[in-house]
């Protein structure tokens, strides 16, 4: 098979069934995108294919219509448990997408066909509201030829003996060269080795090359490579701008970027969902108490991995739909496949620890032809470096410095002001900017480019204070960093000159939280802690008297079971630490903020243990 010499499609040499045709004129598809008209008759005709095309280019309907066609054209009905085809993607956003596609083809399938030969597509995605038993009990009722899922839960599917894959004749991995990275590869493995040999496989992605050899794990046979316009990383129709930004004034500019940039959907990359969920409650704030910074007029929205999966799919629906000027704020878990025609703005808080994630959250506007603008702030004086390293990379970054207010010495210390007041009306929120910054340096030790992000000439004060925060958070990295930078301070004690940051603002004994009962507990544990003080300076006491209060105290054979249980604790720890991708685990000083961390995230974790894959927990 040939690529057909036009885009239309009556070139294709295998003509498409009627109905598919009708479908695609429904939706207004007059012709072939350039990776359709050179993918669709290679998977339609029994190859196996690996395609590179550039974001937004249609390789959706690349592997879509072949799917349809296959099924179509054999017209068998499927035996219990049985399915024709499964389509892998890293997010559950993605999967729902692709099906949502299929669907919409699906509403022009014949009546009488689909009496004779019903044709169904299922989701198989983690989920709040149907587990994989429910997912079984639907495959076993509706047959559906074409089931989308995530890595994980397709896993857990293939699990149970009523699900058969001896029918499975295609499988496709969208978004491949994530799907073969490090924390998919092993689930995909698997699935892989459970489907049947002879079937087709096709692999798409906008950075397949990233793979490399990982695409041969899949099985494939003899593939066709696809790569449409290999010259270009990216689409034309993006402009590509940076602006240079300093942490404190960095959410500042944004608002500003937002207020005063004519945009109809706008995506904002934050680094972690930790920090998307604080800016988000900020600025919810901000639109009612303070508008001047963001307009009412402006909806904003919130999407991030640590939300269930309904209110993710919600939230995406909504934005999708609305017709007012919208931002989302959001973490990777969005950034790629995603297809939301309307976005002409994408802003990335912080360039991305992967170069590809770059190209995929860009990627999210200037789809087929559209315009688009994606404008990413870089660290004034620090991270400069990075527009060269892209330039390698063939993307090229102007500046756009012009979005940006220009004069923020007066603005910036006022909008921390609003930040900190903000912070300091409830200890949640103070918390919940402690764990942001802490998950924000975790982000930014572990970027690939570490020769331009580096801890060290990171701006720790300007980044407290874009939290509004007003002591720095212990960190054993920042008491290292600052230690080999000014060793005259003893024992890596901070001051940093004016000392704003070690002499809290306010008693922090009587910080209290706005939740009575949050409140409530912390009094207790106050209290507690004062009756253990008040046991160790009795005990103190005694010692100074030279009494024998041994009698009282625990056994020597006690203390060491402590001591046992405790090094034990603090080993559990450090390996959690380790496991976070923290590289400086084995460092002495674990501190609170660290614990603060980790107890929150595996009190979460127990709540929701529904949370898939690494990629899904951005
Ligand atoms: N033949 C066509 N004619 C017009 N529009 C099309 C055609 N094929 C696809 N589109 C539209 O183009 C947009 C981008 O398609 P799609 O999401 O498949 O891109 P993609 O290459 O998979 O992008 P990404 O790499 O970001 O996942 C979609 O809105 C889709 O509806």
């Amino acid at each position: 098979m040939s690529r057909p010499k036009s885009l239309e499609w009556s070139s294709l040499e295998n003509k498409l069934q009627p109905w598919i045709l009708t479908a695609l004129e429904v939706m207004g598809f007059e012709t072939m995108t350039p990776v359709q008209a050179s993918t669709i008759p290679l998977l339609t005709g029994n190859k196996d294919v690996v395609v590179d095309s550039v974001t937004g280019s249609g390789k959706t309907l690349a592997f879509v219509i072949p799917i349809l066609e296959r099924i179509t054209s054999e017209l068998t009905n499927l035996k219990k448990g049985h399915f024709h085809t499964l389509i892998l993607s890293p997010t559950r956003e993605l999967a729902k997408q692709i099906q949502m596609v299929i669907e919409t083809f699906l509403e022009q399938y014949p009546e009488e066909l689909n009496a004779k030969f019903p044709l169904r597509s299922q989701l198989v995605v983690g989920s709040d509201s149907q587990n994989v038993r429910d997912d079984i009990t639907h495959i076993l009722d509706n047959k559906p030829a074409i089931l989308i899922g995530t890595p994980g839960r397709i896993l857990d599917l293939f699990q149970d003996p009523k699900i058969k894959t001896t029918s499975c004749n295609m499988c496709i991995l969208d978004e491949a060269d994530r799907l073969l990275d490090s924390s998919f590869l092993n689930d995909i493995e698997r699935i892989l080795r459970i489907l049947p040999k002879q079937r087709r496989t096709g692999l798409f992605s906008a950075t397949i090359k990233s793979a490399g050899n990982d695409i041969f794990k899949t099985g494939l046979r003899n593939p066709v490579k696809i790569t449409v316009n290999s010259k270009i990383a990216a689409p034309s129709t993006i402009s590509f701008n940076y602006c240079l930004v300093t942490p404190q004034e960095k959410f500042l500019q944004l608002l500003h970027l937002l207020n005063n940039y004519r945009f109809k959907k706008c995506i904002v990359y934050f680094p972690t969902c930790i920090s998307v969920q604080f800016f988000y409650s900020f600025v919810t704030y901000l639109q009612q108490n303070h508008n001047k910074y963001l307009s009412e007029d402006i909806e904003v929205y919130s999407l991030h991995g640590k939300l269930q999966t309904s209110s993710r799919m919600k939230t995406l629906n909504k934005f999708t739909e609305s017709l007012m000027h919208s931002v989302l704020f959001t973490t990777d878990v969005a950034a790629r496949g995603i297809d939301i025609p309307d976005v002409d703005l994408v802003i990335q808080m912080d360039p991305p620890t992967d170069t590809d994630h770059f190209l995929h959250r860009c990627g999210r506007t200037g789809r087929l032809n559209k315009i688009g603008k994606a404008v990413t702030f870089i660290n004034k004086g620090r991270e400069e470096d990075y527009i060269d390293f892209m330039e390698v990379k063939n993307i090229i970054l102007t500046p756009a410095n012009e979005l940006l207010l220009q004069d923020t010495s007066g603005p910036g210390d006022k909008f921390y002001e609003i930040t900190k007041n903000w912070l300091l009306k409830d200890r949640a929120r103070f918390d919940h900017a402690v764990r942001s910054y802490v998950a924000y340096i975790r982000y930014y030790s572990n970027h690939s480019a570490s020769s331009i992000f580096r801890l060290k000439t990171l701006d720790y004060v300007g980044l407290c204070k874009m939290y509004g925060l007003f002591r720095l958070p212990r960190m054993p990295e920042i008491t290292k960093n600052f230690k080999d930078i000014d060793p005259s301070k003893p024992n890596g004690k901070i001051t940093f000159g004016d000392g704003w940051l070690v002499d809290p603002p306010i008693d922090i004994n009587n910080f209290k939280y706005l939740d009575p009962k949050r409140e409530e507990s912390r009094l207790k544990d106050l209290a507690n802690l004062a009756k253990i003080n008040d046991k160790k300076k009795l005990k103190f006491e005694l010692k100074k008297k030279n009494m024998a209060w041994s009698n009282n105290s625990t056994t020597k054979e006690e203390k060491s079971k402590r001591r046992e249980k405790m090094q034990l604790k603090r080993k559990a720890i450090e390996e959690e630490i380790a496991r976070n991708g923290d590289n400086e685990s084995s460092d002495d000083e674990i501190n609170n903020d660290w614990k603060n961390e980790i107890l929150e995230s595996r009190k979460k974790r127990k709540q929701n243990n529904d949370v898939q894959g690494q990629f899904d927990d951005l």
